[in-house]
């Protein structure tokens, strides 16, 4: 098979039968007519024995962006955190409701599988930072950790929503669910079309390649980024695509495939040549992509 290392190939029809529909986490109430106020209890007992506390989402929110910009500030790892909440999300599949941004991915059986090598490191690196926000989930902090990496690397500012519910150990999806980058647009096609995106949101999100790089000794793919300033997050992975011409730059058969067809090459010159329509419809697709399988 043509898969190397980290990305496997989609088994059709293989989508586990457990569900792992988001929920609101803490406290969350619609009531007709009533904006719906968010907000998380927390138990906090003085020395004097009193509890009474009420953290507010927004509040707590604030904390772990505070968190997650001084842990970037340290350590500029927010590729990987945009690969974390991706992978994570993208296991969902709409046709059984299963997997998606639920946070199945920490669980042994979901990170060991071949996509998801070298991920650990990003979980391990935001454990600190959810046991100083213990009622915030691990599937909010998460995505939290993606959009907060976007902006801290020039990018757009993206809308976010807390409310997502951890999955259990059994909701872990199946391996497979994750595209193979050396397949083209047929393949991406299954992939993200199961999660219930179309073509301009694969493309869009493809943009986050903007971000980051390949590292030989996770997707065995060669230790190259796909732009030339990969800490910042901008419209430069459409440029590089079509300018095609600097071998130190990374391009995946799944890249180029974005280029295979006419209406999908007119989208990539339009972002390559306007970054703010770049950030607009990213920022709508990855809200959509972050929030998979959850109802928030
Ligand atoms: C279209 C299908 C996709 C394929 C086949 C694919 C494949 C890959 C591969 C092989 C790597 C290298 C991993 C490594 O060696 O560390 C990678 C990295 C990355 N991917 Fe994708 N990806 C896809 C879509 C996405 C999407 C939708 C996002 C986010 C919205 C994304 C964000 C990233 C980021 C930020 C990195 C860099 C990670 C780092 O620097 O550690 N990718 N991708």
């Amino acid at each position: 098979m043509a898969f190397v290392g980290g990305v496997g190939a989609v088994k059709n029809g293989a989508a586990g039968a457990l569900s792992s529909k988001c929920g609101v986490a803490g406290h969350a109430r619609a009531v007709a007519g009533v904006p719906r106020v968010r907000s998380v209890r927390v138990a906090a007992r003085g020395s004097d024995g009193v509890v009474a506390m009420a953290v507010q989402a927004p509040e707590l929110e604030e904390k772990a962006r505070a968190e997650l910009k001084a842990l970037y500030e340290k350590t500029p790892c927010m590729p990987i955190m945009v690969r974390l909440a991706w992978h994570d999300a993208g296991t969902y599949r709409a046709a059984t409701n299963t997997g998606g941004a639920n946070a199945s991915i920490r669980y042994g059986p979901e990170i060991a599988h071949g996509a998801n090598a070298g991920l650990k490191i990003a979980i391990d690196l935001l454990e600190p930072i959810k046991a100083k926000v213990p009622e915030m989930s691990y599937a909010d902090l998460f995505q939290l950790a993606s959009v907060v990496g976007i902006e801290f690397g020039g990018g757009p500012k993206i809308p976010f929503k807390m409310g997502r519910k951890d999955a259990t150990e059994e909701e872990c999806t199946e391996d497979g669910r994750l595209p193979d980058a050396t397949q083209g647009m047929k393949h991406l096609r299954e992939v993200f079309y199961g999660m219930g995106l179309d073509d301009k949101e694969i493309l869009l999100l493809s943009g986050a390649h903007t971000f980051g790089r390949a590292h030989s000794d996770r997707s065995g793919f060669e230790d190259k980024p796909w732009t030339k300033k990969p800490l910042d997050f901008d419209n430069t992975y459409f440029v590089e695509l079509l300018a095609n011409n600097d071998p130190s730059l990374l391009r995946l058969v799944s890249d180029e495939a974005l280029m295979s067809e006419e209406e999908l090459l007119g989208l990539v010159k339009l972002y390559a040549e306007d970054k703010e329509a770049f950030f607009k419809d990213y920022s709508a697709a990855h809200v959509k992509l972050s929030e998979l399988g959850c109802s928030l």
